[in-house]
């Protein structure tokens, strides 16, 4: 029996992307001998208004990436009006690759805390599989999501594989990535120490802090605030 490569499908608002989301993309790749597209949202669900619009938070993506086998970049949200439902993305994918194609949608482990806040969250697992990755802050074990995000643990209780047999079906499951190491970047870090020169420049690979400063972004006082509901 043949096992095709797995797509990991890495979605996220990178306003701007940084070196942890880097760390958890290469994880993906090397840990799940997988392809990693990593997917900006247009109009992120549950964000308010971004900092840099979505082209910029595109090139940046792009930026960080070139040249690094196994991660690219895929705008197919860009190119959608209205909130980016991931179940919509999955869809096109979904259509595009055939039934058989497995196919993963990675997020940290904040996100799936809150996944049960996602539309048509549980049919999310009818077109992919949903792998998590830990987060500082907000690691999830069993207990964690029992007390948080109980809905969330129902839904995964049976899905629960090793990640290593994720490849073997098109989507259903559910997997924690293993990460060498721990990250603690986050965008909204990262744009309050570039609003009040603080130390941020090791944050996001070199191409991507020349960008930053050549836009002027992230400057202005509304920068430092991330409005989230
Ligand atoms: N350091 C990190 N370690 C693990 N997962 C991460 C890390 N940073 C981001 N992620 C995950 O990557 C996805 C996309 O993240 P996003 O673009 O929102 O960046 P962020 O750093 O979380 O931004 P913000 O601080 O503005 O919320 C989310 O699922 C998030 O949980
Ligand atoms: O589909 C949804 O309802 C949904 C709700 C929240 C987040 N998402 C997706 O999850 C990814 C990470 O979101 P964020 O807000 O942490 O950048 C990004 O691709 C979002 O489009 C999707």
């Amino acid at each position: 029996m043949s096992v095709r490569k797995l797509l990991v499908c890495y979605g996220g608002t990178f306003d701007p992307v940084h070196n942890g989301h880097l760390a958890v993309a290469r994880a993906a790749r090397d840990g799940l001998g997988a392809e990693v597209a990593l997917l900006p949202a247009h109009d992120p669900p549950h964000k308010g208004p971004t900092r840099a619009d979505a082209m910029q938070r595109a090139e940046m993506l792009e930026l960080a990436v070139a040249g690094e086998a196994g991660l690219s970049v895929d705008r197919r949200e860009l190119r959608r009006d209205g909130p980016s439902y991931t179940f919509d993305t999955l869809g096109e994918l979904r259509a595009e690759h055939g039934e058989a194609a497995p196919i993963a949608w990675l997020i940290g482990a904040d996100s799936l805390l809150q996944l049960h806040a996602w539309h048509r969250w549980r049919e999310l697992f009818d077109r992919a599989h949903i792998v998590a990755v830990q987060r500082p802050g907000s690691q999830v074990d069993a207990a964690r999501l029992r007390q948080q995000a109980p809905e969330v643990l129902a839904e995964i209780a049976g899905r629960w594989l090793p990640p290593a047999d994720l490849a073997a079906a098109a989507n259903g499951g559910f997997a924690l990535l293993p990460m060498p190491q721990l990250r603690p970047e986050s965008s909204t870090e990262l744009r309050r120490r570039i609003r009040t020169g603080g130390d941020w420049i090791g944050w996001v690979p070199p191409a991507v802090a020349a960008y930053i400063v050549r836009e002027g972004l992230y400057r202005d006082p509304g920068d430092i605030l991330v409005p989230s509901p």
